[in-house]
């Protein structure tokens, strides 16, 4: 068996006292494109927070090219994360650059190439998201669609090892999330990168993950690849798939008290 990218052993996580993840196993092959789906407040960023080595778990751990990060030193934890590529809902671009200030940043900031090579880097960069010539735009002169993909070739512009994606779709309209869906899929096969996508587009990321876990409960409850997940007949997967508000997965947030005591409604309340 091949040596996973990133594996979880038995992690369980609780902001505070409230438990979040427990016990909760898993492993991404390198050079796959996987996607965490799972209910509002199930813990997938967190499990994102987890991989950049933004939090640790309390038990367990997470191993990412082997390595467990929590035995990592400050140094090695900040290389850990310069090799890592972020897209965040929204993702951000600085307002004040222009994009092609934007796609350097990183290079800038991680590395000492030469200004002429900077330059060259961020022209590919943008041509492989279809946005070569925008280098002088301001991102208020771009579409929602076209700053998503400005904020990917700045997340690729170090040809990261590992993508984290959180929600990357949110916000798009139909057609930008389908070039944004297959920008993802065609760089992450080109560049043998390993991406973790949090997504809650069910249908799209079946079209270009290669595989797929479901988040409840703190625990991953059902995995498998897009053919398998389509053709479940496992009432946690039909009701994703299917979007279904009813189901086995509960959207509520766990509230300690319930609904009738918060409204002095139980027995021995006036
Ligand atoms: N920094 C924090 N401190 C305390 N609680 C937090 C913190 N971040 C998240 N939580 C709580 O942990 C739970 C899991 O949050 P998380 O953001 O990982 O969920 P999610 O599955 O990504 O949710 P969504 O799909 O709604 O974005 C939520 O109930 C949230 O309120």
């Amino acid at each position: 068996m091949t040596e996973p990218f990133i594996e979880f052993r038995g992690v369980s996580f609780a902001y505070n006292d409230r438990p979040i993840l427990k016990d909760l196993s898993f492993r991404v092959e390198r050079g796959q494109l996987v996607a965490i789906m799972g209910g509002s407040g199930s813990g997938k960023t967190t499990l994102l927070r987890l991989i950049s080595g933004q939090v640790r778990p309390q038990q367990g751990q997470v191993l990412v090219d082997g390595r467990d990060l929590a035995r990592m030193s400050h140094a090695e934890l900040y290389e850990h994360r310069r090799r890592m590529g972020f897209l965040f809902q929204f993702g951000a671009l600085f307002t004040d650059l222009t994009v092609g200030e934007n796609v350097a940043f990183p290079l800038k900031e991680h590395t000492d190439l030469p200004p002429r090579l900077i330059d060259d880097l961020v022209t590919l960069k943008l041509n492989a998201v279809g946005l070569r010539g925008t280098e002088k735009l301001m991102p208020s002169e771009l579409s929602g669609g076209m700053a998503r993909r400005v904020a990917l070739a700045r997340a690729i512009a170090l040809d990261p090892a590992l993508m984290l994606y959180d929600e990357p779709f949110t916000g798009l309209d139909p057609i930008s999330l389908g070039v944004i869906a297959h920008l993802i899929k065609k760089l992450n096969d080109a560049l043998g990168t390993t991406a973790v996508m949090v997504t809650h587009d069910v249908h799209k990321s079946l079209d270009i993950v290669d595989y797929v876990f479901f988040v409840a409960q703190g625990k991953i409850i059902a995995e498998g690849t897009p053919a398998e997940v389509r053709a479940s007949d496992s009432p946690w997967l039909r009701q994703f798939v299917d979007g279904a508000p009813e189901g086995p997965v509960h959207f509520a947030y766990p509230a300690p008290t319930s609904l009738a005591a918060d409204l002095g409604l139980e027995a021995g309340h006036a």
